[in-house]
């Protein structure tokens, strides 16, 4: 992430806007963090390691990063943390509900600790932030941007049963909440995510089962952060007004078909046109 300036975007263009960015020490929140800030927003981001926090900071514009220790499964420090900022920065513009994970394990050996702990984290985690920064700033402010982000592709995960069900879960709660609280000015939606090239995605799934993923994505490639750090200040700049409810896909091409194309029995060009019938 080299230079100073957003290589997409014009500067300035997310001037006086507060963005609260959960799990911004590392990945996709941390690369988000630092386009929202050198698009010249506020960025207020937390994670449970204030070291990872501090990093990202000395990443960004001086004066533009606020870091805040949060574990966004605990209900008090969640209100802190919304609390925090509103007297510090007065509004929140956009909520970027980044943090979540799982682990990769067949679902007959997932424990009921497990299967809760992968919705804790996820589902109830979305929803404890995104009603206290509804309910806190962005309801009485009269206008707000919420993101989630979520999986693709939108079939089964097998390997992870429980993190496939809460994003579907996610996925419906911001469409849900995009119907209600559009008469507030909140927009609500969902960013799903094929492979993303993360520290985290490297180290956690084995090479064979990346490339595999990889081999499946029609672009052949798994996204980079950077890439979704562009979509998610997109959706916050008036770019992104128009959005709510919606599922944006950023897979290469996952979601619409599984695998690369042509199918390798399909390598011959005659194979893959039908002779005309008369
Ligand atoms: C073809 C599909 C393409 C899809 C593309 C999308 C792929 C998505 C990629 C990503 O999301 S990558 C980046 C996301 N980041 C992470 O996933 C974070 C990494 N994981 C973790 O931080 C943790 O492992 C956790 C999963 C969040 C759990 O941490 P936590 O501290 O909350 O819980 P623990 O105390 O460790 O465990 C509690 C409980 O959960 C069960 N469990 C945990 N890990 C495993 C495991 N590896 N296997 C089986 N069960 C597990 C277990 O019941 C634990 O309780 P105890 O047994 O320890 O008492
Ligand atoms: N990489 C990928 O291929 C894809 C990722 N995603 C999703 O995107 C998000 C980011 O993923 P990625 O950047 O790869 O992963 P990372 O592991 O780099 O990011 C997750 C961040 O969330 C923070 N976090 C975890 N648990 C909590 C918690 N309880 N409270 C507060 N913060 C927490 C972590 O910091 P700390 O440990 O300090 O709390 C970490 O900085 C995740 O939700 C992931 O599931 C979705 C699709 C694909």
């Amino acid at each position: 992430m080299p230079g100073t300036a957003s290589s997409v975007f014009r500067d300035g263009l997310l001037d006086g806007q507060v963005a609260l960015i959960s799990g911004a020490g590392s990945g996709i929140g941390r690369a988000t963090a630092i386009e929202f800030a050198r698009l010249g927003a506020t960025v207020v981001g937390c994670g449970r390691s204030t070291e990872k926090l501090d990093e990202t900071a000395a990443l960004c514009p001086p004066g533009r990063f606020d870091a805040v220790a949060c574990d966004v499964r605990e209900e008090d420090q969640v209100e802190a943390l919304v609390d925090g900022a509103l007297e510090r920065h007065e509004r929140i513009d956009v909520l970027f509900n980044n943090a979540g994970g799982q682990f990769m394990a067949p679902a007959e050996t997932v424990s009921m600790k497990g299967w809760r702990t992968i919705l804790r984290l996820n589902l109830e985690s979305v929803w404890l932030m995104t009603s206290t920064v509804a309910n806190r700033a962005m309801i009485p402010q009269q206008s707000g941007k919420i993101i989630r982000i979520t999986g693709s592709p939108h079939n089964g995960f097998p390997l992870m049963a429980h993190g496939g069900v809460a994003r579907a879960g996610e996925e419906n709660l911001m469409r849900g909440l995009a119907v209600e609280w559009a008469r507030y000015g909140i927009r609500c939606l969902s960013v799903a995510c094929g492979p993303v090239l993360t520290e985290t995605f490297k180290g956690k799934y084995p090479i064979d089962v990346q490339q595999a993923m990889h081999s499946q994505t029609p672009l052949g490639r798994a996204g980079t952060e950077e890439e979704v750090a562009w979509m998610i200040a997109f959706l916050a700049s008036p770019g992104g007004d128009w959005h709510t409810g919606s599922v944006i896909t950023m897979d290469g091409g996952m979601d619409c078909y599984r695998g690369a194309f042509p199918p390798k029995e399909y390598a011959d060009e005659a194979a893959r046109t039908e002779e005309r019938r008369t």
